[in-house]
């Protein structure tokens, strides 16, 4: 069964739609790049299947399943921006917060959940920061602390966005081998990324999107000069919304 399967998905704020009917079905165990140009809906499809907004229209399965009945196989690292730095708390408990979906009813986390945490921090080289407030770490250290909770949380399908976004070219690499770690387990990886370059060389499956979708597939097939014009080239208004996605497998 597929982790991850959408069905003519629409979503706008404020009445403007910002995704326009997007299917597709990805399939288990790959690094999967999300691929567009600013403003084309990336982090807002991550965040419709996460429902953390509201979609007008459409379904997203995940498993089969609706994202509530699967939440806790699914993880989300968001963008680092996105989140308050300045809230009061250590690299250990941020971590921690990957474990809750796995207390039990007292709710507390136990010995075991500890040491899980303190073996992801180790996983992303940043045991050494564990009693650090979240505040006094570095950019690229505060996407590596992100990283350890969502790892610490052992989901099956994982969402990240941007997770290279200001981290240097060692912070970089480690976070590739961590994606092809969960890869060997199995688990799915999808990763909004902006660097052209290194698609290629880091995603098995590629997703390009421009409000609607322009294709799904293999990299190695998808990703071509044509289909990157497609996506990149002239202007929204320029793209043919009745024209059909390229799906290939
Ligand atoms: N909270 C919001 N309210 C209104 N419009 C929004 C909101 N968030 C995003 N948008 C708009 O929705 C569109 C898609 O935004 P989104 O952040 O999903 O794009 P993206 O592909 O992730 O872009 P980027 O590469 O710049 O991060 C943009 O036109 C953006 O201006």
């Amino acid at each position: 069964m597929s982790p991850l399967s959408i069905n003519k998905l629409t979503v706008a704020y404020q009445k403007n739609p910002v995704l326009k009917n997007i299917s597709f079905t990805i399939p288990e165990g790959n690094l999967i790049g999300i691929i567009g140009p600013n403003g084309a809906g990336k982090s807002t499809l991550i965040k419709a299947i996460l429902e953390l907004i509201p979609s007008i229209a459409g379904e997203v399965s995940i498993y089969g399943k609706t994202y509530k009945e699967m939440r806790k196989i699914v993880g989300y690292v968001p963008q680092r921006e996105s989140v308050d730095w300045d809230f009061p708390t250590n690299a250990l408990d941020v971590v921690m917060m990957g474990r809750y979906g796995h207390l039990g009813w007292i709710k507390r986390p136990r010995a075991k959940d500890r040491q899980i945490a303190m073996n992801c921090l180790e996983k992303v080289g940043m045991e050494g920061y564990a009693q650090r407030q979240i505040s006094q770490l570095s950019g690229g250290q505060q996407q590596r602390i992100f990283l350890a909770r969502a790892l610490a949380q052992d989901a099956k399908i994982y969402f990240m966005d941007e997770p290279f976004v200001g981290v240097d070219a060692a912070t970089e690499k480690a976070i590739i081998t961590l994606l092809n770690d969960l890869k060997r387990q199995g688990k799915t990886v999808l990763v909004v990324h902006h660097d052209l370059n290194t698609v290629k060389e880091y995603f098995d499956w590629t997703i390009l999107l421009n409000v609607h979708l322009i294709g799904v597939g293999p990299t190695e097939k998808l990703f071509t000069k044509e289909n990157l014009q497609k996506t990149y080239g002239g202007k929204l208004t320029m793209l043919d919304s009745n024209s059909s996605p390229l799906i290939i497998s």
